[in-house]
Formats: structure tokens, sequence, C-alpha cells
């Protein structure tokens, strides 16, 4: 007796195959549908360089990172998640949390006024790695999943930041002025090191959202200087020396929940908030823990680590000596893989 479907009903199903695609004939096993990172070689066969291979980001995604050194993904971060990180923010303003290691940055317009504990006062905070509810935004499976396309599986959360961009004081210094991230990293390679910046609210030109040269990525570290803003400049917003004027600026509108990932050399701003509300962003700089330590004496960087080192004396005591490289090791938290340089 012939099992049902036997030797005729084979052929029939070789014919069948041959015709649908004659790869597939006889013989050869159904061949697995080409992965992510297969098709994005295939429609974009030269070399990737800012991203690695992955089944993640499409390959039309996959070549935007390479191209323009950025990418939006919309409505990555849930509202209830946005939410808690508010709150979080509102307890460390109105001192109701201590969070060690944090550094909170007031306007300079109000930086030398009297002290109230509210959003009012606070520009920024900087390191809440310290803080777990914030730090639970570094970890976030979803955002992690993209970091890894562009660093790889071992992945520390190197910098992290809270901007409340404040109304303007009418003296434009809410402006952040275009820069390039790896001129405050003291660390390499940037091609794998990643910021994930994350609308708090919806962000457009009217707040100051954030300001984009597409592609400057590809080009060197640059030189970095207070810029000669009559308003004042905040400490440490340093922007960038010369930029070709002509390279179009792309104004990144982003709503609640929406996060762009972009590379540490792209060149970017954000611009005056002419609202009456308190403009929000949350972000963390991944870098690779395969990355490792440079020194920065006698490069661009040389001034960055002195004025650093100059504000922690101020706080700190004079007989403080600040060795960058450990001020890094000491912030950088491992939120995947292994722990291997960093
Ligand atoms: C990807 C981006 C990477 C980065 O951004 S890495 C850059 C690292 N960033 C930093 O190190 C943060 C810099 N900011 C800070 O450390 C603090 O905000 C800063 C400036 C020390 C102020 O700390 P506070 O604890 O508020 O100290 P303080 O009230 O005693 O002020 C000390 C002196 O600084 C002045 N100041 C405070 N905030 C300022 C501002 N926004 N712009 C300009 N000057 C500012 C303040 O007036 C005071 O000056 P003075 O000593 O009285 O002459
Ligand atoms: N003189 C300057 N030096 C360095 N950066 C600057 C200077 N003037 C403006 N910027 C920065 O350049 C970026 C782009 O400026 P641009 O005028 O295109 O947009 P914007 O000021 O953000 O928004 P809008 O044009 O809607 O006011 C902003 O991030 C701003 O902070
Ligand atoms: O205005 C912003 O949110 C961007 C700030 C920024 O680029 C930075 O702090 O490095
Ligand atoms: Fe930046
Ligand atoms: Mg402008």
């Amino acid at each position: 007796m012939e099992e049902s479907g036997g030797r005729g009903a084979s052929l029939r199903l070789e014919v069948l195959l041959r015709h649908l695609s004659p790869s597939r004939a006889a013989g050869a096993t159904l061949a697995p549908s080409p992965t992510s990172a297969q098709l994005a070689k295939e429609k974009y066969p030269t070399q990737f360089c800012y991203t690695l291979d992955n089944n993640l980001l499409s390959p039309e995604q996959r070549h935007f990172y390479e191209e323009n050194g950025y990418l939006v993904i919309r409505n990555l971060v849930s509202s209830e998640d946005i939410e808690c990180f508010r709150n979080e923010f509102m307890k460390i303003c109105k001192n109701e949390v201590k969070v060690p290691g944090l550094v909170i940055m007031r306007d300079i317009s109000i930086a030398k006024s009297e002290f109230v504990a509210d959003q009012k006062a606070v520009t920024k905070i900087q390191d809440f790695m310290g803080d777990e509810e914030l730090f639970r935004y570094c970890t976030l499976p979803q955002i992690l999943k993209y970091v890894e396309c562009i660093v790889g599986p071992n992945i520390m959360a190197m910098h992290t930041m809270l901007i409340n961009k404040p109304p303007d004081p009418g003296k434009k210094s809410s402006r952040h002025p275009l820069h390039q991230d790896l001129h405050f990293f003291p660390f390499r390679p940037a091609d794998r090191i990643v910021c994930a910046w994350t609308a708090m609210e919806r962000i457009d030109r009217r707040n100051g959202c954030l300001v984009v040269l597409p592609g400057s990525h590809k080009g060197p570290l640059k030189q970095h200087d207070y810029p000669e803003w009559e308003g004042g400049v905040n400490k440490i917003y340093h922007g960038v020396r010369d930029y070709d004027k002509n390279t179009p600026r792309v104004h990144l509108v982003m709503e609640k929940g929406d996060t762009v990932f972009f590379h540490p050399l792209l060149i970017h701003g954000s611009g005056m908030n002419r609202t009456e509300g308190f403009r929000k962003a949350i972000s963390c700089h991944y870098a690779s823990s395969d990355c490792y330590y440079i020194d920065v004496k006698g490069t661009s960087q040389e001034k960055v680590e002195e004025e650093i080192q100059e504000l922690a004396r101020k706080k700190y005591g004079a007989e403080i000596i600040v060795i960058l490289k450990d001020a890094w090791m000491v912030r950088g938290r491992l939120v995947k893989g292994k722990r291997i340089n960093m």
C-alpha cells in the first residue's frame, strides 16, 4: 500500500516548486528567508561602518544611519514610563530625592539668583546613574535593541542627562550651540558610541527641538569654543568653531516617546525655547565596553578636561585631582553583556 501522498504527490510538489522558484527545486531543502542583515548587504553593497550586522534595522534604516548619522524611531518609549521619569525629576528638583553623583545645572541667567526648589531653577541634570527610577530609561529593552545594532552586545551607559530647557529669558541662553558630543568623551572608537535621546513631550521649533547637520558624523572631531553670544553661554556649552554653513540643517520635530539615536560626531544643537513650558528630553550615551580610554592631552579636547577639573576643584576643594578616566569609570554602568575595558 502506498502512503497517502506518495511519489505522485512529491513529483507534483517538485514541479510546483520549480515553477515557483528554480533554486528551490527538488532535493534542495527550503532555504530560510533572507535575514535583514543579508537584505541590507544585497541592497546596499557598500561597506557598512557605522552599524553592525543585525536583524532589527531594515535595509533602509541602516542605510539612513550610515549616511546621515542619526535615526528617529517613533513612539519607542511609553507615556507611562515618561510620566514616571517626569515625576522623579520633579522630586529631585524639590529636593525630595537625593541622588549620589548627580550634577544639577541651572541656566546661566538664573545661576546666580536665589535658590528655589523647583524645576524652574534647573536646566539639566546630569549623571543620574545613581537614581534607579531614571536609570531605568537606560535599560529599556526596546532602546537597547537599537543600541546593540550600533555598539554591539556589550553595552555601557556612560553619560546620562535629563534636559529641562527653560523658557528663554529673552537672552537666547536657552539655545544649545552646535557641537559634537565626542568633544566631551575621552574614549574611542567613536563608531561604537551612540546617544539615545527621547522626547518627553512634543518638541518642535517653538520649544527648541534638536537641530542636526546630516552626514556630519563622517567628518573629524572639530575644534570647539564658547560661542560669542551676547546673552551669555552656559558653562561647558561649547560649540563647533566652524562648520559648513551651507550644509542643510534638519530640525527634528518629535512627539512624546519618539527617540533619536545619533553618532557622537554628528553636529547638533537645539534652538531657543519660545514657549512658557520647560521642554523635556531624557538621554543616555552608550558605548561598547570594548572601547578604550584616550589621553586628551595635546588634543582639541584638552580644554574640556581642564575646565571640568577646574569645576571639580571649586566644588570639592583645591586638593582634588580628577583623573578624567577614573571619573568616567566610576560613572559608567553596564546595561548588557560583559564589562571589558570600560
Ligand atoms: C554630551 C554632552 C556631554 C557633556 O555635557 S559633558 C560636560 C560635563 N558637564 C559638566 O561637567 C556639567 C557642568 N556643570 C556643572 O558642573 C555645574 O552645573 C556647575 C557649573 C559647576 C554649577 O554647579 P553648582 O553646584 O550649581 O555650583 P554653584 O551654584 O556654586 O556655581 C558655581 C559657579 O558656576 C557658575 N554657574 C553655575 N551655573 C552656571 C551656568 N549654567 N553657566 C555658567 N556659569 C554657571 C556660578 O555662577 C558660580 O560662579 P562663581 O563661582 O560664583 O563665579
Ligand atoms: N552663532 C552660533 N554658533 C553656534 N551655534 C549656533 C549659533 N546660532 C545658532 N546656533 C545653533 O544652531 C542651531 C540651528 O539654528 P537654527 O537657526 O537653524 O534653528 P533654531 O534656532 O534651533 O530654530 P529656529 O530657526 O526655528 O529659531 C541651533 O541649535 C542653535 O542653538
Ligand atoms: O537640547 C538638548 O536636548 C540637546 C542637548 C545636547 O545636545 C547635549 O547636552 O549634549
Ligand atoms: Fe549633544
Ligand atoms: Mg534660529
